[in-house]
């Protein structure tokens, strides 16, 4: 197996892409990015679909360039599936054996191996219309892999599906995607899916890569709003002297020894709320107003405005003490011990 290599330049009206793409044999990389970032646009691009401005798509000394969607060592699966609906599970999925010169016995015998592997076999007549979105999603997934595809790409292959479904068919994916022996790139909104089903990260907003890494650098160590707020964060930029970062409108002490511009991130739960100033303290400490409460989980997440604008989790106890209603003054302290800085 060989890995991808690509450059992918692509303008869309006032629109442009421009990303490079490397991913190694075996590897799974997740491209993630809020909407209209140009996630759809890669992929497509990627399988053929979408003409490039300037770039090139290499998988090993293959250029894909020339080459039509269907002549390309390529597995889509996408988010709404696509199987052919006047076909059987089995005859989607030998579609594409068939259609690379595989004998018609030869392909059925490839796909009812698949669809054994996703644990259809039994559902193998059946149209898509009798299958369930779990099913008709592995069906979908056995297709691109029969065959045997250099390159796997996954458009948000689990959004379709209910909670529930959700979490097997994201485990099953995880089981296939750790045999596949080609390149993949998955291309999700949902940050579990990408924990859990990538090596690597790759974050696209406006058409470029803004962050990259695997996922412990990338939840640890957010470079933009959009980072943070998946990675559940709250994230700043300012000036570091020290032990001491200087903010738009407040100075933050911090446990790591830093110089120069810099983030800061600390976790919501890191927040405590007091209604009155918490005194001789060595945290951080700043009045804010409360500007919404929502749900999260077991706890309440408060969203704060002020000099520094945060989000803070507490429990429903203390903010049924607190009496934290919209509107409302308080008092916010963070430690420096629950803080992370790093250069920006
Ligand atoms: N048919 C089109 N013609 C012109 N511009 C388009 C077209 N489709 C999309 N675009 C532009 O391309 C940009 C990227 O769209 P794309 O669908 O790739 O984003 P995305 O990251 O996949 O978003 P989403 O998460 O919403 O699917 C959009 O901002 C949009 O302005």
């Amino acid at each position: 197996m060989t890995g991808l290599d690509a450059r992918l330049t692509v303008d869309r009206g006032t629109f442009r892409l421009d990303v490079a793409l490397r991913i190694a044999p075996g590897e799974v990389v997740a491209l993630l990015g809020p909407n209209g970032a140009g996630k759809s646009t890669a992929l497509r691009a990627l399988a053929g679909l979408q003409p490039l401005t300037a770039g090139h798509v290499r998988l090993g000394d293959e250029d894909l360039g020339a080459l039509p969607p269907e002549r390309r060592p390529i597995g889509v699966v996408f988010q709404d599936y696509l199987l052919f609906p006047h076909l059987s599970a089995l005859d989607n999925v030998a579609f594409g054996p068939r259609r690379r010169g595989v004998g018609r016995r030869a392909a059925r015998a490839v796909a009812l191996d698949w669809l054994t592997r996703v644990g259809l076999a039994a559902h193998a007549s059946k149209r898509p219309r009798q299958l369930s979105g779990g099913q008709a999603q592995r069906v979908a997934l056995a297709r691109a892999l029969a065959v045997r595809p250099s390159l796997l790409l996954l458009d948000e292959p689990l959004a379709a599906l209910d909670a529930r479904t959700r979490l097997d068919t994201r485990a099953e994916l995880q089981r296939h995607l750790t045999a596949h022996p080609g390149a993949t790139l998955l291309v999700t909104h949902d940050p579990l899916d990408a924990l859990v089903l990538a090596d690597r990260l790759v974050i696209v907003e406006g058409g470029v890569v803004v962050q990259e890494g695997d996922a412990a650098t990338v939840t640890a160590r957010p470079r933009t709003d959009y980072v943070a707020r998946l990675v559940g964060l709250n994230l700043y930029r300012g000036r570091a002297s020290g032990h001491e970062v200087t903010l738009d409108d407040l100075t933050l002490r911090v446990d790591d020894r830093v110089d120069g511009e810099v983030f800061v991130a600390f976790r919501p739960s890191s927040v405590a709320l007091y209604a009155e100033k918490p005194a001789g303290s060595p945290r951080n400490i700043w009045a804010a107003t409360i500007a919404g409460i929502q749900r999260h989980g077991d706890n309440l997440r408060i969203e704060l405005a002020g000099p520094l604008p945060a989000a803070a989790d507490v429990t429903p106890a203390a903010a049924a003490q607190l009496d934290l209603i919209p509107g409302r003054t308080v008092w916010a302290a963070v430690k420096a011990t629950e803080t992370h800085a790093y250069p920006a």
